[in-house]
């Protein structure tokens, strides 16, 4: 079995490598452009006969042979993804234009991992599957929020249109090693701010909350997914919700107790509520890891 990874080198396609090349028969590709991803998160495997790793962005085509296709690739941390939102749109239009016609001509199984931002700010909650979200369309975070919406879109016009094998997973906030300190997200950015007994910057109001998944958990899902029959969309995460003052308690306890927590300005369209729905998850995919 050959496989494809895109955005195999940031944090949960690295993972997800160690797991597939875990297997003695899978030979891995990974393609990545390195924006926000490192070589050093799959240096291990580098040199290693069934590993190949492309310098490619797949806002171009790639033309390689596979069997299955992880599709990842995008900036998932808000700093990153707002940086240059036209290529976060690109990114997920183009580069789910060009990974489904590579689906299409291999008639390969293709996994696309979309977001919780697609439910936006949330009017339901918990957010099942079923919801259809309450998006700002023409906002700061809707490059990613809509491009992942429209990927979503792509993927099941692909399936519909040329019987393409799909599996879509909605992926709600993940943390865990090789996160990049500056990557921006609220676990990375508390724990490195308590390491430097720099204040934790809990954005306004402190109230909003948001599940976290343990990233080896969150790969569990992922190949559950793609060797399961279910199309998706199935949320993968975390159902233990907190606020970011909770947050920023536990940080505060755990690593500093001198470091102080300051209350800093938000920014536009942060979703207020979240928490995964997974009901779905555990039938389809069997009993999440404790
Ligand atoms: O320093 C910080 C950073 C963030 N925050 C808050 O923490 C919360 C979480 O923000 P994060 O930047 O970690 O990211 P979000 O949860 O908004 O989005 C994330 O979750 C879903 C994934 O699919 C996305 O890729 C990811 O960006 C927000 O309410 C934000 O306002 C802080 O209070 N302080």
């Amino acid at each position: 079995m050959r496989i494809l990874v895109t955005g195999g080198a940031g944090l949960i396609g690295s993972h997800l490598v160690d797991k597939l090349m875990e297997k003695e028969k899978s030979e891995v590709i990974v393609a990545d452009n390195y924006f926000t991803g490192s070589k050093d998160n799959l240096k291990k495997w580098i040199g290693h006969p069934r590993f190949e790793l492309i310098r490619h962005d797949i806002i171009r085509p790639l033309f390689v042979e596979v069997d299955q296709i992880y599709h990842l690739a995008c900036p998932a941390s808000p700093i990153f993804y707002k940086y240059n939102s036209v290529k976060t749109i690109k990114t997920n239009v183009m580069g789910t234009l060009n990974m489904l016609g590579l689906a299409k001509r291999l008639r390969a199984r293709i996994l696309f991992t979309s977001t919780s931002e697609v439910y936006g700010d949330s009017l339901e909650h918990p957010q099942k599957e079923t919801y259809w979200g309450n998006v700002n369309p023409i906002g700061v975070r809707s490059c990613y929020d809509e491009g992942k919406r429209m990927a979503e879109t792509l993927m099941f016009d692909y399936h519909r249109q040329y019987g393409i094998e799909i599996r879509i997973a909605r992926i709600f906030n993940t943390y865990g090693p090789r996160m990049n300190i500056d990557d921006g997200r609220v676990v990375s950015n508390f724990i490195a701010q308590a390491i430097r007994n720099e204040p934790l910057t809990v954005q306004l109001p402190g109230t909003q909350t948001r599940s976290f998944c343990y990233v080896l958990d969150l790969v569990d899902g992922l190949t559950q997914l793609m060797e399961g029959t279910d199309t998706g969309p199935i949320n993968l995460g975390n159902p233990g919700e907190f606020t970011m003052n909770e947050l920023a308690k536990a940080v505060q306890e755990l690593i500093n107790p001198e470091v102080q927590i300051s209350e800093v300005e938000n920014t536009p369209d942060d979703p207020r509520q979240r928490k995964p729905d997974i009901t779905k998850a555990k039938e389809r995919l069997g009993v999440p890891r404790t």
